[in-house]
């Protein structure tokens, strides 16, 4: 246990899920759970549930602004993450900040798509942060539709998401995992490609739930967290996924669609040894 004194700080740059489940919500949870301080740059509002997104509304781009020089102002944030950046204009402004800046630590989990089917990514934005936020990047997280997208390729194989990662790291971001969480069979595969070029596989038993709201965001909060904290990449992303198998395994049966993860039961970093 961290005394809650020196819990470090990050910051998320992420959408607002009124269902609580995913987006800064998650964020936030995930990162009280891993015993490291959230701080937020709202860069957009959803209308949102288990059922899906009824509404999406980026914030004013001025107000981006606003918000990170008032968290720069006042803390020391250590690792920083982003989420749901909506549309080119607003990866833009959140690029521009992250270089002013000069934040170190940064993952992007580039979401293009709630599990619902909503775009939370237009096309024009995808094009902005594969040039300006991914070189900006220690590490990116797509999932198989995004890492898709990212590769321009298609993957249907364990080898092809080692080529994709591959490709992914092309485009000026030094470490990739491709989650595999959309993927069939009894165990999820999670492909890793290090700076160093090494590479590996992160497994877990696929846990049969509709609790899945949000995994995307939490397993990159948790990340980000352990960054912050000071671990090491590998060592912080070993222990991120170690966070995503627990608590996707205790579901909280709430709402009608994708439930959310019961971020809280996690006992901390004693938990994992
Ligand atoms: N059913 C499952 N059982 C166990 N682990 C899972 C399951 N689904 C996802 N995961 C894990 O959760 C993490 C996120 O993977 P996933 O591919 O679902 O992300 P995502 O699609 O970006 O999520 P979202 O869009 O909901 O934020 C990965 O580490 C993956 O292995
Ligand atoms: C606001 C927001 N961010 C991210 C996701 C992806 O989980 C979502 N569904 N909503």
């Amino acid at each position: 246990m961290i005394d809650p004194h020196q819990y470090p700080t990050a910051l998320t740059i992420a959408g607002s899920d009124s269902g609580g489940g995913a987006g800064m919500q998650a964020d936030i949870k995930t990162m009280q759970a891993c015993e490291t301080f959230s701080t937020v740059v709202v860069v957009g509002l959803t209308a949102q549930n288990t059922l899906g997104v009824q509404g999406a509304y980026p914030t004013e781009l001025s107000v981006i602004d606003e918000q990170f020089a008032s968290v720069m102002a006042d803390f020391d944030v250590r690792a920083a993450k982003t989420g749901a950046l909506f549309d080119r204009d607003h990866v833009l402004q959140v690029a521009k900040n992250l270089r002013d800046y000069n934040q170190a630590n940064l993952v992007v989990d580039p979401v293009m798509v709630a599990k619902g089917g909503a775009t939370l990514l237009d096309p024009a934005g995808i094009e902005a942060l594969k040039q300006s936020l991914l070189p900006l990047a220690t590490l990116v997280t797509p999932n198989l539709p995004e890492a898709e997208l990212l590769a321009d390729m298609t993957i249907t194989s364990r080898d092809e998401m080692v080529q994709a990662a591959k490709k992914i790291r092309e485009l000026g971001v030094a470490n990739v995992i491709v989650k595999g969480g959309h993927g069939d069979g009894p165990v999820i595969y999670d492909y890793v490609l290090l700076a160093d070029q090494e590479g590996f596989w992160l497994e877990g038993p696929k846990v049969e739930t509709s609790s899945k709201h949000g995994t995307g965001d939490t397993l990159s909060a948790a990340i980000t967290s352990f960054l912050a904290q000071g671990d090491d990449l590998k060592t912080a992303i070993i222990k991120g996924h170690r966070y995503m198998n627990t608590i996707i395994g205790i579901p909280l049966p709430l709402g009608h669609g994708h439930g959310p993860l019961n971020h809280g039961r996690w006992a901390g970093q004693g938990a994992e040894e």
